[in-house]
């Protein structure tokens, strides 16, 4: 399962940020594209030469991102979706063709708001095609956000749907419009302490902080860590400066985390929140821990060499 939030800072500044739940990785690293790399789009998808960071593989001399974000300010994640994901078999002429392996760079190279990728969405194709045999194609969906809101996009039998996110968060399946209204089902959940209730002559009084927010799914299901993911990042009190920023970027992810031994996949292994990546637009800094390690390390983007063309990897 993976979990994926966005928020942003008293100055407006973007946190963005996700688990990637998996019984193990991919070989993912730190992968910064510049802007003069040279990219070549699957279809007829134009460049657009934004520089991007993010986590992922390379394959074929392509960034292949689990997540990312670019110079201007934009971000994106992919998270699974099997089930409901359903790409086009083929290109589709007079619309944007976009290999799904490539969704997430095409996203971060071509624009720099949540709303131009909206507007771009409208004659989009994504399509079911491989970047070769070693790869199959994955079935995900995608969360992309800005500095002022966040929108999912899911691609399934009846083609695009673009959900406006006021929750900034993402799971798994089903669908974004079912987590959205499964939240109502917890709206009496609150962070508040609670007054002492009379029942007859007996005075029930809460045992300590917390009772308010009784029956908050606890367990690994994507819908309910689509809650508590979205409780947490509503209710967490507004922060100032980068590191009480990025705290509660990785302390948000956490409420959602993965425990190894509590959920077991189809093949028998156990999910864990293989990492945490996230990215800040206040310092241009991506963050990333690990399972076996929890150091939040940081990887500036000033770091990387700009002027190059080449793909560069940590
Ligand atoms: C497994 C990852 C999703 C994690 C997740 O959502 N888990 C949920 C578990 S569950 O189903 O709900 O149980 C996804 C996210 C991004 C994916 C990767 C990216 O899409 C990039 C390439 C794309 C290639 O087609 C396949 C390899 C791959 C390298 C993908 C492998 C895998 O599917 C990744 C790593």
């Amino acid at each position: 399962m993976c979990t994926a939030v966005r928020f942003t800072d008293d100055k407006g500044n973007m946190y963005f940020g996700r688990n990637l739940d998996w019984s193990c990785g991919y070989g993912e690293k730190i992968v910064y594209t510049p802007a003069d790399y040279a990219w070549s789009p699957a279809f007829n998808a134009e460049d657009r030469n934004h520089a991007v960071i993010g986590t992922g593989i390379i394959v074929e001399n392509t960034p292949l991102y689990f997540d990312c974000a670019n110079d201007a300010g934009l971000a994106v994640a992919g998270l699974n979706f099997p089930g409901y994901a359903q790409y086009a078999e083929d290109s589709v002429n007079f619309s944007t063709n976009v290999a799904a392996y490539e969704f997430p760079l095409w996203v971060v190279r071509s624009f720099t708001t949540v709303d131009e990728v909206a507007e771009a969405l409208k004659n989009v194709t994504i399509v079911a095609k491989p970047i070769n045999d070693q790869y199959p194609v994955s079935m995900l969906h995608w969360i992309i956000g800005d500095a002022t809101r966040s929108i999912v996009v899911e691609y399934t039998a009846d083609g695009m749907h673009v959900y406006d996110d006021d929750v900034d968060t993402l799971t798994n399946q089903p669908e974004f419009p079912y987590h959205r209204a499964n939240l109502i089902n917890y709206v009496n959940a609150d962070p508040k302490p609670i007054d002492e209730a009379k029942w007859g002559n007996a005075t029930l009084k809460a045992w300590g902080a917390g009772l308010s927010a009784h029956g908050l799914p606890g367990d690994p299901n994507s819908t309910s860590r689509f809650v508590r993911a979205a409780y947490s990042n509503a209710h967490y009190p507004a922060k100032e400066g980068e590191k009480d920023n990025v705290t509660r970027l990785f302390k948000t992810l956490s409420s959602a985390a993965m425990v190894e031994g509590n959920s077991m996949m189809d093949n028998g292994q156990y999910e864990k929140t293989i990492y945490t990546g996230g990215y800040s637009t206040a310092t241009k800094t991506y963050y990333l821990n690990t399972y076996d390690d929890p150091t939040i390390v940081a990887y500036p983007v000033s770091e990387f060499d700009a002027s190059s063309n080449e793909l560069q990897s940590k």
